[in-house]
């Protein structure tokens, strides 16, 4: 399903009004009402994670001469046992950091295959506590960190400081939160610093060089730089405006830079790692393979050949 402004309610990246990282279709507005799954938190957990942080993986994969494989997915898409097992599928195939989506009723950088994936999970019942509990038991078992990705109102829900707390004491290493623009991050950043949690920001091929520069200098873990405007969803090609970009980023900055959105083929995946990125991003074409199976066993088997099939691609 071709991803147009309309289905997408949002057009492309707002990068030079501070109010907000996105720009909405005019003729559709996105609702804020919130049917968010969050709740206060039921139960603590403590789980020290021995697993390198973001960074310390960059550190280590560039001594190595090797680019890092990152995937996505939504957690509780088909479910939660399921999510916990495909994230030991991707550890196991070789990724070298996890993205793990918190599924939210209005995910608008989200093209229809994620979306899907995070209605499914929330009328699943999938919460914030269901997820912090499987992570709770899984992370033990991971050997790359997991980075949580959740949309910004969430957060403010549980309030910064708890959030961040109940994140690190599942073993969550990095936090992406692709909706809260640069001028709202510091209370971010500084709850993130304090708790040992990288906060990844993002920045797009229409961001202005000094926007870039800002975002690039207070950014942990390391920079997301998304390769095209418009809403995530694999595409046929990537864009090679690309190249371009990470050599001006790489001008102003030693920080781990890593591709997404559209990345969907082994190709591309070469491509990228090539203009130099140092880490790839796969996210829809993954949520895809495990929303399209007929069971979650075929899911994580398919899974499992796809995430081999775009790992080979950076040996
Ligand atoms: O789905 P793609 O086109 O492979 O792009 C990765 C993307 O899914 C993942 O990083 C992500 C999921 N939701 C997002 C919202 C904004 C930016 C990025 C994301």
């Amino acid at each position: 399903m071709a991803i147009t402004a309309k289905s997408a309610t949002f057009v492309h990246f707002q990068h030079n009004k501070p109010h907000s990282l996105f720009r909405f279709d005019s003729r559709s507005s996105v609702p804020f009402s919130l049917k968010s799954s969050f709740s206060p938190p039921m139960a603590t957990f403590s789980v020290a994670s021995s697993t390198l942080g973001l960074s310390e993986t960059f550190t280590k994969l560039k001594r190595e001469g090797k680019v890092a494989f990152i995937p996505y997915i939504t957690a509780g898409d088909p479910d939660l046992s399921t999510t916990a097992e495909a994230l030991k599928v991707l550890d196991s195939c070789g990724s070298d950091i996890i993205e793990l989506g918190v599924p939210y009723s209005d995910p608008l950088a989200d093209g229809p295959v994620i979306q899907a994936a995070a209605t499914r999970s929330l009328a699943r019942g999938t919460n914030f506590d269901s997820i912090l509990k499987m992570l709770n038991e899984v992370v033990p078992k991971l050997s790359c960190p997991i980075a949580l990705f959740t949309y910004y109102n969430p957060i403010l829900k549980r309030g910064v400081e708890e959030f961040m707390i109940t994140v690190k004491e599942v073993g969550v290493h990095g936090l992406v939160v692709p909706d809260v623009p640069l001028e709202e991050t510091a209370i971010l950043r500084r709850e993130a610093s304090k708790h040992k949690i990288e906060l990844v920001l993002l920045t797009t091929p229409t961001t202005p060089r000094d926007r870039m520069k800002a975002i690039v200098e207070v950014t942990e873990g390391f920079l997301y730089l998304v390769s095209s405007i418009g809403v995530t969803g694999a595409r046929a090609s990537v864009s090679a405006k690309v190249q371009s970009l990470l050599q001006e980023i790489k001008a102003e900055s030693s920080k781990p830079v890593a591709v997404g959105f559209g990345i969907s083929t082994p190709e591309h995946v070469k491509q990228v790692a090539g203009w130099g990125a140092d880490g790839v991003i796969v996210g829809s074409a993954m949520v895809k393979i495990l929303g399209d199976a007929k069971s979650p066993e075929e899911g994580l088997k398919e899974l499992e050949k796809f995430t081999k099939s775009l790992k080979s691609a950076l040996l």
